[in-house]
């Protein structure tokens, strides 16, 4: 699906109202009018008799002062306040602020620390909250009576619905300014705001909806969106032709696991097996050879030259031997980074030229020697920690700046990014940053990440483009975590009942 930054949205707009020549008012309207929609609903599906619009002095106050009017055609009880003076309002919010005046509707200024009293108390007497003071004008933080005004709607704990965006959460970075409204509904303008779809904007905007409000969808393109958030649509996958075989389906390699860490390597083979592979191969130090084989039928095992139960460099030759007979390569998974592991990944990193997915301990290997990736067919993996042991930067920052941390790191690196966290970001080459939708928090799990991992190998070796790959991995592995979720619930899921819903979750994407 689409996404747009509030820039870009500007500019859809305004080639809107001025190439094509329809009326910003009208724009206006049906936004108002849409909210009003989806408030008259709410409003009689909760028993709810009295609103009260809380308006900014921009065009989002405008789309307010449309909802209070056709709240108020409707016979619903509405009050409208106005944060700042009525006076330095214009434009089309004015036109729309004199038709309510005329109306007769209730408006107030908020423009002194006096009037919060009265609206606190009409708070307290409303039963729901249209939230129109920002939308994707905020620029910098909230402050004062704004900030003060934000406050006490939250405190209110009343129904709210956003207009647009919650006002004071960030519609780019989803990063609260100062202070942000708590929604439980936020209706978005036509299309989608990246600042929505992340943490922490998507704790404030609650549930969101998208408003048709009359821009024609194909004018997006001309403003290159570069945001996206993957939906089933974005992701449906094609039946198989009916005339194939294994070998159509691609041969992988999976190095991975150590002597304390069998499982991690079981799991990531045993997922890309799921996952559709035509042949997997798992290369494993010697001495867990057996364990593993006893485990895992449908993947031929290796093992490889190891000391104390972790890979040596000596096993290099194999590893290569292996790469040449396979389509992609996964390694990381259980490996330690004791030993020679870190100086082993890096040589089989530079000499080849096979799609690979680096994840786990191919990470910690890969710490001050990242350069050795740049520019190859790689897809690295990495949650917050692991990010910020590559990046030597704090998960708190990379927290709060997920997508330009996510977009300068592949720009540096040239390579595709899954960072992972409960809303994981793709960023890839092109520039771009896919937002992922499914998943949810009983996939905070030890073993959750080497399913993913052997579920993009999977998908590299049948075909599908590094890009492809990993969009398409990590939204059908957090669709397995919802099917799991299911039946498992998000305490007791572990991370092989998200691999034994692979199948069901990648039949449903069959559907579309
Ligand atoms: N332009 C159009 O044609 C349309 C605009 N719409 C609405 O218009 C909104 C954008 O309108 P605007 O661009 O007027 O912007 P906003 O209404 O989001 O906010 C702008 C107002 O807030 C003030 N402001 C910004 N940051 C502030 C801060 N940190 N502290 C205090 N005051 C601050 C500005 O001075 C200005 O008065 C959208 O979110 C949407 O709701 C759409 O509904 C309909 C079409
Ligand atoms: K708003």
């Amino acid at each position: 699906m689409i996404v747009l930054t509030s820039q870009q949205m500007r500019e859809v707009e305004r080639i809107a109202i001025e190439k094509m020549g329809i009326p910003s008012i009208c724009l206006m309207e049906n936004a108002g009018k849409e909210v009003a929609w989806e408030v008259k609903r709410v409003m009689e599906e909760n028993g709810l008799s009295s609103a009260v619009v809380i308006a900014g002095r921009g065009n989002n106050g405008g789309d307010g002062y449309v909802v209070a009017r056709n709240l108020y055609n409707w016979g619903i009880d509405v009050k409208v306040f106005v944060i700042g003076s009525i006076g330095s309002i214009s434009g089309d919010a004015r036109v729309n602020l004199e038709a309510i005046r005329n109306l007769g509707i209730y408006v107030a200024e908020v423009t002194q620390k006096e009037h919060l009293k009265f609206l606190e108390k009409t708070l307290k007497d409303s039963d729901l909250v249209v939230d129109a003071i920002y939308g994707t004008g905020l620029r910098g933080e909230v402050t004062g009576l704004a900030k003060e005004v934000i406050e006490l709607i939250n405190q209110s704990e009343k129904f709210v619905v956003a207009v647009d965006i919650p006002s004071g959460l960030n519609a780019d970075t989803g990063r609260v300014e100062g202070a942000a409204v708590k929604a439980r509904i936020t209706i978005t303008m036509h299309f989608l705001k990246p600042g929505l779809l992340i943490y922490p904007g998507i704790e404030y905007a609650g549930e969101v909806k998208i408003a048709d409000i009359g821009i024609p969808s194909r004018l997006a393109a001309e403003v290159r969106p570069s945001y996206h958030y993957v939906v089933s649509q974005d992701v449906a996958l094609k039946s198989r032709n009916p005339d194939t075989h294994k070998g159509d389906y691609g041969k992988v390699l999976i190095v991975a696991g150590s002597r304390s860490m069998t499982g991690a390597a079981f799991m990531a083979a045993k997922s890309a097996v799921k996952t559709g592979s035509g042949l997997v191969r798992l290369a494993v130090p010697l001495s867990i050879q057996p364990v593993i084989q006893s485990a895992l039928y449908e993947a031929i095992i290796y093992g490889l030259n190891e000391e104390g139960g972790v890979i040596s460099y000596k096993s290099l030759s194999q590893i290569f031997e292996l790469i040449e007979q396979s389509d992609a390569v996964a390694i990381g998974p259980g490996l330690t980074h004791e030993g020679e592991v870190s100086k082993l990944i890096e040589d089989v990193i530079r000499n080849t030229e096979k799609p690979l997915v680096l994840d786990a301990d191919a990470l910690n290997a890969l710490v001050g020697r990242l350069e050795v990736v740049k520019g190859k067919r790689v897809i690295l993996t990495p949650h917050y920690g692991e990010m910020a042991r590559l990046t030597g930067l704090k998960v708190e920052d990379i927290k709060n700046n997920i997508f330009e941390v996510a977009r300068s790191f592949v720009r540096r690196y040239e390579v595709t990014l899954v960072l992972k966290g409960a809303r994981t970001v793709i960023a890839t080459r092109d520039g771009s940053i896919y937002i992922n939708s499914t998943g949810n928090a009983g996939m905070a799990t030890g073993g959750s990440g080497d399913v993913l991992t052997g579920m993009i190998v999977s998908l590299l070796g049948q075909g599908f483009e590094e890009e492809k790959a990993a969009v398409y991995g990590v939204f059908y592995h957090g669709k397995a975590g919802d099917v799991a979720k299911k039946s498992k619930g998000e305490y007791g899921m572990t991370a092989v009942d998200i691999l034994e819903s692979i199948p069901e979750a990648l039949s449903e994407g069959l559907k579309g």
